[in-house]
C-alpha cells in the first residue's frame, strides 16, 4: 500500500474523469455499478471510452472489481484515493514533484514533495488499518464487514481532523508544522527541518529541554487539549542558531509538535488517563535517554484542567466540530485509533519495521483477476530514488490537455 506515482504518467482526460467518478459513486455505493460510472463520468465518447477507462484503470491497480457481486461495477483503491489526492495538490500548485519517503510513520506515509519553484514540502498520506489485522468497528453500518472502505473513510477522516488541529494550533502560534492543504486522505504541510527526539543522543542541558516539553503540553491543556500520542516520535528538535554581537553561537533546541488524528479534549471521559501518559512518556523518554529524572512531581491532570480556557486561551478541542467533522465521525475515528493502539500492544513486532514487505492490503483476493494489475510492465522500483513530476495535469474538468505525465 505505498504510494506508487509510476502509472500517474499514463492516464488519459479520460481515466481521470472515470476515476473521479468511481468516487463520486463511491459515496453511495460500495461497489459502483458500470452503469453509473458512466453517468457520473459524463464522457462525449460514451460507453466504449469509459470502459476502455476503466480496464486503464483497474489494469493499474486504481480501481478494483470484487468477485462474486451480483452486479459489474467496481470501487476506488488506496491507490485510486492516492491520485485523486495527488490530482488535487498538483491542481491548486501545492505539489508539482514527488520525492522520496522520509518518514516512518505506521499509520502513514511521509514524503518529501515539491512545488513549482522547487520549494520542498511534507506530504503525509494516512493509511489507518495499514497494519490492522482485524476490521475495524465503526458505526457506520452499511460499512460494516467492508473492511478497506471503512479504513480509506476512516484514513480521510484522520487527514480532516489533523489538518483542523494543525491550522488552529498553527493560528494560536504554537510549534507546528504550516498546515498548506488537505485533500481526501492526505495533508500538505511544511517540511520541519528537524530530526525527531528520537534520534538524538544527547543534549548540552536536558532540563530545559524537560522543562519546555512539559510546559508545551500545559500549554495544549490550556487550550482545552490533550496531545495524546505525546513521544519522541512526535516531537522534532530544531536547532536554531544565533549569532551574538560578538561573533559567538549560541544554539537553541526548538521542538515541533506533529501528528494530531489522536487529539482529545481536556473533558474527555479518559482525559485524565490520556494526560498522565503523555506526562509518563517524556519523562520515560528523559530517563532512558538522558539519565534526567525531574525532581518536580507531576503535572497533574486536576491542576491543568483548571487552567483551561484561562487568561484569554481560545479553546481549541471545539475545532472539530467547526471543521465539518460530525460527532459520529469523530467517535468512529477514536474508536479505530483506540483499536489501532490495542493491537500495537498485543503485536509490538507487527509495528516495529514497516518498511519490510507489507501486505498489500488491498485485499489480493477482492480483486478480479483479469483486472488486477499484476501485468505492470515496468516492475522495477526505483521511485523512491527519483523524481516523478507530476505538475503538468490539467484540471479534470478541464477539456484539453492532461494527456502524459513526464517524468523529470
Ligand atoms: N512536517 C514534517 N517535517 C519533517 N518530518 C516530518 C514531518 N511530518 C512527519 N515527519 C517525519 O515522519 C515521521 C512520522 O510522522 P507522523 O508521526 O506524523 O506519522 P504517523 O503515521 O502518525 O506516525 P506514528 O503513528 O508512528 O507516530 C516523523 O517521526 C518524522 O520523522
Amino acid at each position: 500500500m505505498k504510494l506508487d506515482t509510476r502509472a500517474m504518467r499514463h492516464l488519459t482526460v479520460e481515466d481521470w474523469k472515470v476515476l473521479a467518478a468511481v468516487e463520486q459513486g463511491s459515496k453511495n455505493h460500495e461497489l459502483v455499478p458500470t452503469t453509473i460510472i458512466e453517468r457520473l463520468s459524463r464522457l462525449k465518447g460514451g460507453a466504449s471510452g469509459v470502459h476502455r477507462s476503466i480496464s486503464n484503470l483497474a489494469k493499474v491497480g486504481l480501481i478494483a472489481k470484487i468477485k462474486e457481486q451480483k452486479y459489474d461495477g467496481y470501487r476506488l483503491t488506496y491507490g485510486g484515493l492516492d491520485y485523486l489526492a495527488l490530482h488535487t495538490h498538483a491542481q491548486k500548485k501545492n505539489v508539482y514533484s514527488v520525492g522520496s519517503r522520509v518518514g516512518v510513520g505506521k499509520e502513514s506515509d511521509i514524503m518529501i514533495v515539491a512545488d513549482e519553484k522547487g520549494a520542498q514540502k511534507i506530504l503525509k498520506i494516512h493509511r489507518l488499518g495499514r497494519i490492522s489485522f482485524r476490521t475495524v468497528k465503526t458505526n457506520r453500518d452499511y460499512l460494516k464487514n467492508k473492511p478497506s472502505a471503512s479504513w480509506m473513510y476512516l484514513s480521510r477522516l484522520a487527514a480532516m481532523k489533523e489538518f483542523a488541529f494543525m491550522t488552529a494550533l498553527h493560528e494560536e502560534g504554537f510549534p507546528v508544522p504550516t498546515p498548506i492543504a488537505q485533500s481526501r486522505h492526505t495533508i500538505v504541510m511544511s517540511l520541519v527541518d528537524a530530526p525527531p527526539l528520537r534520534q538524538i543522543a544527547s543534549v548540552p542541558d536536558p532540563a530545559v529541554l524537560y522543562a519546555e516539553l512539559i510546559a508545551l503540553l500545559l500549554r495544549f491543556a490550556k487550550h482545552g487539549l490533550i496531545h495524546g500520542d505525546y513521544n519522541e516520535f512526535n516531537i522534532l528538535i530544531r536547532e536554531d542558531v544565533s549569532t551574538a554581537d560578538d561573533g559567538t553561537e549560541s544554539i537553541t533546541l526548538v521542538p515541533v509538535v506533529i501528528d494530531f488524528p489522536q487529539m482529545i479534549s481536556m473533558e474527555h471521559a479518559n482525559a485524565e488517563m490520556y494526560f498522565d501518559r503523555d506526562v509518563e512518556c517524556i519523562k520515560r523518554v528523559f530517563a532512558r535517554k538522558f539519565h534526567f529524572v525531574s525532581t518536580t512531581p507531576g503535572p497533574f491532570y486536576k491542576d491543568a484542567k483548571k487552567t483551561v480556557g484561562k487568561d484569554g486561551a481560545k479553546r481549541l478541542d471545539a475545532v472539530l466540530e467547526a471543521s465539518g467533522m460530525t460527532k459520529k465521525m469523530a467517535k468512529d475515528l477514536e474508536a479505530a485509533i483506540r483499536q489501532q493502539e490495542e493491537e500495537k500492544q498485543q503485536n509490538p513486532e507487527a509495528y516495529e519495521d514497516e518498511d519490510e514487505d507489507e501486505e498489500d492490503e488491498e485485499g489480493s483476493e477482492e480483486n478480479d483477476e483479469e483486472d488486477s494489475g499484476e501485468d505492470d510492465e515496468e516492475g522495477e522500483n526505483k521511485e523512491e530514488q527519483r523524481v516523478l513530476v507530476i505538475g503538468d495535469i490539467s484540471s479534470i474538468e478541464g477539456e484539453e490537455g492532461m494527456k502524459k505525465l513526464s517524468i523529470g
